[in-house]
């Protein structure tokens, strides 16, 4: 596991719209070999969207082939509900980009049958072929997608009610109104994400320092679903100067001194033979 520390959100959105650049610019994705990537909602992932759509702007980077999956989305919600996952992702991602709209998949959270869903969602994951890059974004409970304190750790997608912590954080979007917040979600599981072969984590602000501290420092945890990934072979939290504020001085010393080093590689490398140290 890699913390990539770096100084504000517009950093870390920076980071993680390069990074994903890079790693499809270096699988050069084909309609034959396609590129699978897992996505994100939330507050914090929208910056990377926007530099992402800008790099698809500037010619930079084309999603023709590229396939995703998001990591959740909320039951009972209307797919044109301002607020659901859908209307999130078309909105801020995919109606900017070249995807093809029938490889962009969203779980439906308004499915006749939520296990079917959760089990065809699995298996479309398996027909691509596994996911290539998981972006994960957690909540201030380290929650990893919807995948609250106490999940398994080897969990596939399936429907989650929502912890109250959770539906705090989240009835900022719903008028503060903590009554609108859907009870449960669709959510690909802790297993899930753990298959896929690289995992990017999206941390930031001071509310979130106590999961970082829980997901870094503290043994694997099925209260913090995040620290899963300790036992990821590739898996990077990106996060921002806030979220480090529970961390030991010694931990953020470590990574800092990494990140410099890794710094300098990216410095002295093309593009194409940039990897990351693990
Ligand atoms: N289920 C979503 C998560 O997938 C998301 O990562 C988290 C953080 O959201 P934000 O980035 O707005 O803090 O919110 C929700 O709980």
């Amino acid at each position: 596991m890699r913390l990539i520390i770096l100084d504000d959100t517009a950093a870390v959105a920076d980071w993680a719209a390069r990074f994903v650049l890079q790693r499809v610019t270096e699988f050069a994705p084909s309609a034959e070999r396609r590129f699978v990537l897992g996505l994100p909602t939330g507050g914090t992932p929208l910056g990377m969207y926007k530099r992402l759509i800008q790099f698809y702007k500037e010619g930079r980077i084309s999603f023709k082939y590229v396939t995703t999956f998001n990591m959740d989305e909320y039951v009972g919600l209307p797919r044109d509900h301002p607020e659901s996952y859908h209307y999130y992702m078309w909105n801020e991602f995919f109606k900017h980009i070249d995807i093809e709209p029938s490889q962009a998949h969203v779980l439906d959270g308004n499915a006749p049958n939520l296990v079917d869903e959760c089990t065809r969602f699995e298996k479309l994951i398996k027909e691509a072929g596994g996911v290539n890059l998981f972006i994960g974004g957690i909540g201030p409970d380290g929650h990893i997608a919807f995948n609250e304190p106490g999940s398994s750790l080897v969990s596939r997608t399936r429907a989650k009610t929502l912890a109250y912590d959770t539906l705090e954080a989240n009835k900022r979007f719903f008028g503060n109104d903590i009554s609108k917040v859907p009870r449960q979600a669709l959510t690909v599981g802790v297993g899930t994400v753990m298959d896929a072969k690289e995992v990017m984590i999206l941390i930031t602000g001071s509310h979130k320092a106590l999961a970082l501290a829980k997901a870094v420092e503290e043994g694997v945890n099925h209260m913090w679903t995040v620290s899963a990934f300790q036992q990821h072979p590739q898996a990077l939290f990106v996060c921002d100067e806030d979220a480090t504020l529970e961390l030991r001085v010694k931990t953020v010393k470590y990574f800092k001194a990494l990140s410099d080093e890794h710094q300098k590689m990216i410095a002295s490398a093309s593009v194409t033979q940039q990897h990351v140290l693990h």
